[in-house]
């Protein structure tokens, strides 16, 4: 269980985080929903420490992880996929791979045990370990970055906005390894501007709005929450099984109403 508690957190200019409170259960999904700049990625900032709220507490199971670095939290079994971007563009396949197992590198059999597990969900790493990261598609990226935050086996895991410029081909494998790792049991937080592709993927959905939680519940709950279906899903339209196309989200109106209320 993942709890945060009465969360202040920003970036020196003020506080993003205004009171946030949190309950993830283990093994769930939860893909967290908002307008722009409500605050979702400082979330996943908070959670994975590379953010030190200014207040609050922050629980992975009984542990007080807050006041942690992001490399102990790390260890503790937590880790964060950033949005694009972060790979070392002339290193191999391989190479960023076995970065991510950096705290376990002199483990060797435990770290090549680790690489072919990874493997088995990103086929790439047995096919072209050795092209360098920048060679690659973005799709083909994306599931290095991925890959990369498994090889310490993590029990939870940040995503943040994984679809983010992914052609369809690739939005599909993205998909079905996030699938996999949920049916590994892994704990999933998940950002999605696809919001309708980031709850087919979820078993809760969270919607933020000015850095606190404005409503929680099951992922079909929230779907099928009247004001986020007019929101972020279009109002009116029967949902669709094609889940590559992101629908455009609009502002959240500053009056609450839904499922559960946040920040009790
Ligand atoms: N590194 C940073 N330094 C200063 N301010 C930041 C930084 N990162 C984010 N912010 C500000 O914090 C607020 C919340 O940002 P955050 O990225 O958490 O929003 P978000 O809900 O993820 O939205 P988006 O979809 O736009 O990323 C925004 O006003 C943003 O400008």
């Amino acid at each position: 269980m993942l709890t945060l508690l009465d969360v202040y957190a920003g970036y020196g200019g003020g506080d993003v985080l205004q009171g946030l409170n949190i309950t993830v259960e283990p093994a769930s999904v939860t893909c967290v929903l908002g307008p722009n700049g409500a605050g979702k990625s400082t979330v996943l900032r908070v959670i994975s420490g590379l953010i030190r709220p200014r207040q609050g507490t922050v629980l992975l199971g009984s542990t007080r992880i807050e006041n942690l670095t992001a490399p102990q939290i790390l260890e503790l079994g937590i880790a964060q996929v950033p949005q694009s971007g972060a790979l070392f563009p002339r290193m191999s396949v391989r190479e960023n791979i076995l970065l991510g197992g950096y705290l376990i590198r002199r483990q060797r059999k435990l770290l090549e045990e680790r690489y072919s597990a990874v493997a088995e969900l990103v086929p790439l790493l047995t096919q072209r370990p050795n092209t360098p990261a920048g060679n690659l598609s973005g799709g083909q990226r994306r599931m290095l970055e991925i890959g990369r935050a498994l090889m310490l086996d993590p029990a939870v895991v940040l995503l943040d906005e994984p679809s983010l410029g992914l052609d369809p081909k690739s939005l599909a494998a993205v998909t079905a390894l996030i699938r996999s790792m949920r049916d590994q049991g892994k704990t999933i937080l998940l950002v999605e501007q696809n919001v309708r592709l980031g709850l087919a993927l979820s078993t809760h959905g969270m919607v933020m709005e000015g850095g606190r939680v404005r409503l929680t519940g099951t992922a079909s709950e929230v779907t099928n929450h009247p004001e986020i279906a007019s929101l972020y899903l279009g109002a009116l339209q029967p949902q669709s099984s094609d889940t590559t196309q992101p629908p455009t989200p609009k502002r959240a109106p500053p009056t609450a109403s839904g499922i559960r209320q946040g920040n009790p």
